[in-house]
């Protein structure tokens, strides 16, 4: 019996993995299509000037050069791996490029130390796997001649650059940017028929809010919040968000006179005034393109910042970024989880209805999907253009419409109203959204509303918010939790996040459980958790806060990631705010180090941290401190050296002195065999354990590696999710005690401090 669940198991499960590689494949076959247009476009548009020429030159010395040494380091392997092409090749494809990148640390593969962890030396396994991606790949790649294009490799592992205070040379933040960003990608597009939509594409319209308020507004530049996600439009939908924002405070408009009377004892009245808005002139004037704004990120989603700041940002991006940011319009494939029909159908509906109203600014179409970067990027894709050849194409003066022209809707304008919605229960309350078990009215079905907390507003819409509502409209996968559009507040105050409804998440799960998840329920945990991941990083997200309080559950055996406040596109550069991201107990060892650029592999040791507290049910490291932290880390995996880690002993944090445990104590934790109620772990998931909290990130294992590791496949095998364990739903009073009592983050605790108190207000939810 058991073997035939896992045997049905395996079908579906790798069925789905099966569509999932398509699917990215297809993305994959996108973003060539795209790339190459790029290029051609750049062809055709050689005559611009010679500066572009010189840079092209530049550049493609500097890919001779670095795919001379890649080869160099990898006795001739010419990787073709790309990020999309995933999965079934068995390859260790992302770790060979990282490899391939510093060869130094292929050639220290055999060094090993007391501390040292089995698999950080970058594995023989990995480099024959190397092969036979390279096989896979360059047959899939044929054209290149099984040579990758560089700015794909590039891309992909680009590391994010956040410190940009050390080029004393160059005192103005702008060129301090210029000069950083010429070692980075183009901004990665997101998911192909994932993408947020955009005016021309469904789910969200992007307001352009000076048209609509004519050209006595002296908004320079506004974008829309998430409106008109399909189900209604025009009439029945609220008054748009831009006019609220764009009057003064109007207690009979916001309805909630308690906000309204906040505002006014803070004198912000003005912030959420647009004709005032710090965009407007004077010190909050317009920002010209090009210029940095040089805002330091503050502790998670404490930035907070008017929608029409990150709206104008984006437009002004928008007018030089890379084709592929703007480009919505794109037929093909579907997400890898497969887009609902009803999401197609919000698609479609928007889209039909966008042609009117066209105001003529195929700029417009890329501004909501790019509201994840932000102020903290304003200028990237400008910059860009002066850097990398495939921004070229998008430059002013050379758009390139893709789709239907778009109208001009007030942002809001066509959500549905929250009142829309049954509220039945509180679930929880993060840090900055309550979020509820509400009914649709019409549809009866349940849904989770994560209402976006405004009470302390003074900026306007928080930026993380955004950037979070931005993310998972685009992205659609089984294991990433769905939003299925965005609702207004009855009083136009509050914005909430339909999102299907998950009964657990496994924190407050496994505090409730009286036995730890057995290996082959962690196991087919750990896959779905590996496929989310992997489908982000290919998307070029980094999800920055994996923890398990983040992983939502249903009763059918479904693991679905959330929160996505902290995600951000990489490849771009960001701010520093490095040791900020990661709640503590999951915080990868070089942020907490704090080394100066990072990249997927955060999230993945976040991921080794996961894969532990599912095999015992408590947290791997739970620091107190950053500090703390560190040594709970060395002393059970041993003090890091320059040896396993090149590059540890320059790291800033490793200035302080930690004690030198010399040894892996890890095995002990997790033994092949327990007679004392320790989580026992299998050689091959023990070695999948270890790959996964390696100190060097570039040798830890990537998501698409992990999920072709032995462990899946060796008895017991992963257990179906149709057989995993249900547990009664967690209530609100459960999961909010749970997160005061154990928030192991002490600004955590100061942000839930801060708002306590603050919650309620008018309206039926709160
Ligand atoms: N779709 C959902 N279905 C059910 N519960 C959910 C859903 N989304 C979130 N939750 C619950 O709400 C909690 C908080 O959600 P979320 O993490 O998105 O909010 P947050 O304000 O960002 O929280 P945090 O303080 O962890 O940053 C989750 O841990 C989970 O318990």
């Amino acid at each position: 019996m058991a073997a035939g669940r896992h045997g049905g198991y395996r079908d579906n499960e790798f069925r789905d993995r099966e569509s999932s590689v398509n699917a990215s494949r297809r993305e994959l076959a996108y973003s060539k299509e795209e790339y190459e247009r790029a290029r051609g476009r750049d062809n055709r548009n050689a005559g611009r000037g010679r500066i572009h020429d010189v840079r092209d030159r530049d550049r493609a010395r500097v890919r001779q050069k670095d795919i001379k040494e890649r080869e160099a380091a990898n006795g001739g392997y010419r990787s073709s791996s790309s990020r999309s092409d995933s999965g079934t090749s068995g390859g260790n494809g992302s770790d060979a490029n990282r490899r391939s990148r510093q060869p130094v640390i292929s050639v220290r593969a055999v060094d090993k130390e007391p501390g040292e962890l089995s698999s950080e030396s970058g594995s023989e396994e990995a480099i024959e796997s190397e092969s036979q991606v390279k096989d896979s790949k360059v047959s899939r790649t044929g054209a290149e001649s099984g040579m990758q294009s560089p700015v794909e490799k590039k891309r992909k592992f680009s590391p994010i650059v956040w410190d940009r205070d050390d080029d004393g040379s160059l005192n103005s933040s702008k060129k301090r940017t210029l000069v950083r960003v010429t070692t980075l990608p183009p901004p990665p597009p997101l998911p192909k028929n994932k993408q947020v939509p955009s005016n021309n594409d469904g789910g969200v319209q992007v307001s352009s809010i000076r048209d609509e308020q004519g050209p006595q507004s002296p908004l320079p530049d506004s974008e829309g919040v998430p409106a008109d996600l399909g189900d209604k439009t025009g009439s029945e939908s609220p008054a748009g968000l831009s006019s609220m924002l764009a009057s003064p405070i109007d207690k009979d408009r916001w309805g909630n006179s308690q906000d309204a009377e906040q505002l006014e004892d803070e004198d912000y009245v003005p912030t959420r005034n647009i004709s005032s808005s710090r965009w407007a002139s004077g010190d909050g004037s317009p920002v010209d393109e090009g210029e940095i704004i040089e805002d330091e990120e503050v502790p998670k989603r404490a930035k907070r910042g008017s929608l029409a700041d990150s709206l104008g940002t984006k437009r002004r991006h928008r007018k030089s970024v890379t084709p592929e940011l703007g480009e919505f319009k794109r037929d093909g494939s579907r997400g890898a989880g497969g887009r609902s029909s009803e999401s197609d159908d919000r698609v479609s509906r928007v889209r039909s209805s966008s042609d009117d109203h066209y105001s003529g600014h195929d700029s417009d179409r890329n501004e909501y999907m790019d509201l994840d970067e932000d102020r903290e990027n304003k200028v990237m894709g400008a910059n860009l253009t002066d850097t990398e050849s495939e921004g070229d194409d998008d430059s002013p003066g050379t758009p390139e419409p893709i789709g239907p022209p778009q109208r001009s809707v007030n942002m809001l304008q066509g959500c549905r109203s929250v009142d829309e919605f049954e509220r039945l229960n509180k679930i929880d309350e993060g840090t900055y959204g309550v979020v509820y078990r509400a009914r649709d009215k019409k549809t009866g079905e349940v849904v989770a509303l994560k209402k976006v907390k405004m009470e302390k507003e003074r900026e306007g819409f928080p930026l993380t918010s955004l950037r979070e509502i931005n993310i998972l409209l685009s992205f659609h996968h089984p294991s990433i939790v769905d939003v299925k559009e965005v609702v207004v507040g009855s009083n136009l105050d509050s914005i909430f996040m339909v999102m299907e409804y998950m009964e657990h998440d496994l924190k407050g799960l496994m505090e409730n459980m009286k036995q730890p998840f057995s290996q082959s329920e962690v196991k087919c945990l750990m896959l779905q958790l590996l496929e989310g991941v992997k489908y982000l990083h290919d998307n070029w997200v980094l999800h920055r806060d994996l923890k398990t309080s983040n992983l939502l559950m249903n009763n059918r055996g479904e693991l679905k990631i959330c929160d996505f406040g902290l995600a951000r596109q990489y490849g771009s550069p960001l701010k520093p705010y490095t040791h900020l991201v990661v709640t503590l107990w999951y915080r990868a060892p070089e942020l907490l180090l704090g080394a100066k650029q990072y990249s997927t592999a955060i999230d993945m040791w976040s991921l080794g941290c996961i894969m532990a507290e599912l095999l015992s049910k408590e947290p791997l490291f739970n620091g107190k401190t950053e500090f703390d932290q560190l040594d709970k880390i060395f002393r059970t995996l041993g003090t890091p050296n320059e040896t396993i880690w090149p590059g540890f002993s320059k790291l800033p944090g490793v200035k302080v002195n930690f004690v030198k445990h010399q040894y892996n104590l890890l095995r002990k934790k997790f033994p092949p065999t327990s007679f004392t109620g320790s989580p026992v772990l299998s050689d091959s998931g023990f070695d999948l354990l270890n790959k996964l909290l390696t100190y060097d990130p570039e040798k830890r294992i990537t998501a698409e590696a992990a999920l072709n590791h032995e462990w899946f496949r060796e008895v017991p095998l992963p257990k179906s999710k149709d057989f995993m364990p249900t547990f009664p739903a967690q209530h609100a009073q459960d999961r909010r005690m749970r997160r005061v009592m154990k928030s192991p983050d002490p600004l955590e605790e100061q942000r839930k401090k801060e708002l306590q108190g603050d919650l309620g207000g008018g309206g039926l939810f709160g």
